[in-house]
């Protein structure tokens, strides 16, 4: 494709969950002009340098309590602001996009004191503080989840679903490595792209009780966790972190994961039921409304952390390994909560939006 003049700043940063949406849109505007905006040290200085020129700046994000911390935080933010708004006016860039999260909140006041457009993605079902302060500063804001749109009264918003990395959208390729019978059934847990050391320590003593049921087991334990040694089991496969997610979950009967907005979207792509345990500890417990969508549609079952024992656990997995015909509802209605187009609704947003400002500037 041939490359067109317009130039886009991609503003997403820290987690999978704002980068692979990102990325994912990004790779739909391939005749676009990209670079990115990020800060040092965290996941995007390892997956966008291959592809995308990465300016880093330094920013933090609000907890919630007024005091000298956040005085801190307001200058580093304002420091933020004029580097945005430098790099915006040296590179001559057309417009911002931003997956949300601390990265999002200088690029869009910086693109905004200059009159560009800006399109905010939101993949949570309760937007983010940025998202709830700065969206009315956005040209557009797009949605992951339908329900989100109520919480934000006073902004345009249109729900597109949250993108997926292009991995999900192909065929699904083998699992040879992992050399998982297959007949066997196969459960995946996982934690988000950190992995969970809490969810991790209940699943090693649940799961003996379903391996040796028959069942096999992938663990994606995140690089934080000390007892990652301590099962072992000829089922039990665990890896700190692992590339081919999507075939994985497809091949998978069911996943206990964490309810972060990109697992879900991924879930529901691959039609796997899943056992749900919200992140405790996530900002404003937003992983709960995320589940909450999941639950009510019939693709989830949620349990709370502090809830949850080693027993509920083991039997909860015991009895879905053994019903099937509740495990292909379940696979339905996540399917049902897809929307598999979402990056190129995002991308043809992105157009349209940096389109119309520009013919309006011109
Ligand atoms: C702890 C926390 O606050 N997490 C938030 C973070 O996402 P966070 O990155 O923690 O979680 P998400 O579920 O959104 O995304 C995880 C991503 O990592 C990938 N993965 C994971 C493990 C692995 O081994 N390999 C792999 O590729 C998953 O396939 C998925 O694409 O931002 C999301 C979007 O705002 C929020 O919804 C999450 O609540």
């Amino acid at each position: 494709m041939a490359l067109s003049s317009t130039r886009l700043l991609v503003a997403a940063s820290g987690t999978g969950g704002h980068l692979f949406p990102a990325i994912a849109t990004a790779e739909q505007l391939s005749d676009y002009q990209i670079e990115w905006l990020g800060v040092p040290d965290r996941l995007e200085t390892q997956l966008v340098p291959q592809k995308y020129l990465l300016h880093t700046i330094r920013v933090g994000g609000f907890q919630g309590r007024l005091g000298l911390g956040s005085v801190r935080l307001m200058t580093q933010l304002m420091r933020a602001v004029f580097q945005v708004r430098q790099i915006l006016q040296q590179g001559k860039f057309q417009g911002v996009f931003t997956t949300g999260g601390y990265i999002s909140a200088p690029a869009i006041i910086a693109a905004r004191s200059l009159g560009l457009p800006t399109i905010l993605h939101e993949s949570n079902a309760l937007p983010g503080k940025v998202t709830r302060w700065l969206s009315p500063w956005c040209t557009t804001v797009a949605l992951g989840f339908d329900t989100a749109s109520s919480l934000l009264p006073r902004t345009d918003s249109i729900c597109v679903g949250t993108p997926v990395r292009s991995q999900f959208l192909q065929a699904a390729s083998d699992l040879q490595e992992l050399a998982i019978p297959q007949e066997a059934p196969l459960v995946v847990v996982m934690g988000g792209s950190q992995g969970a050391v809490a969810v991790n320590q209940l699943v090693r003593q649940a799961a003996p009780a379903w391996l040796d049921a028959g069942a096999w087991l992938v663990h994606l334990t995140g690089d934080n966790d000390p007892e990652v040694d301590q099962l072992s089991h000829p089922h039990y496969i665990h890896r700190p972190f692992y590339d081919n997610m999507a075939a994985l979950l497809q091949r998978a009967d069911f996943a206990i994961s964490r309810a972060g907005a990109g697992t879900l979207t991924e879930l529901a792509v691959t039609r796997t039921p899943a056992i749900l345990i919200p992140y405790p500890f996530a900002a404003e417990d937003h992983q709960t409304y995320n589940a909450a969508v999941f639950a009510a549609a019939g693709a989830a079952l949620v349990s709370r952390q502090s809830d949850l024992t080693v027993t509920d656990l083991r039997d909860r997995v015991l009895t879905l390994l053994n019903d099937r015909e509740r495990l292909a509802q379940m696979a339905q209605a996540a399917g049902d909560l897809a929307i598999t187009d979402s990056a190129e609704r995002l991308a043809k947003l992105v157009r349209e939006v940096v389109q119309i400002h520009s013919t309006k500037s011109n």
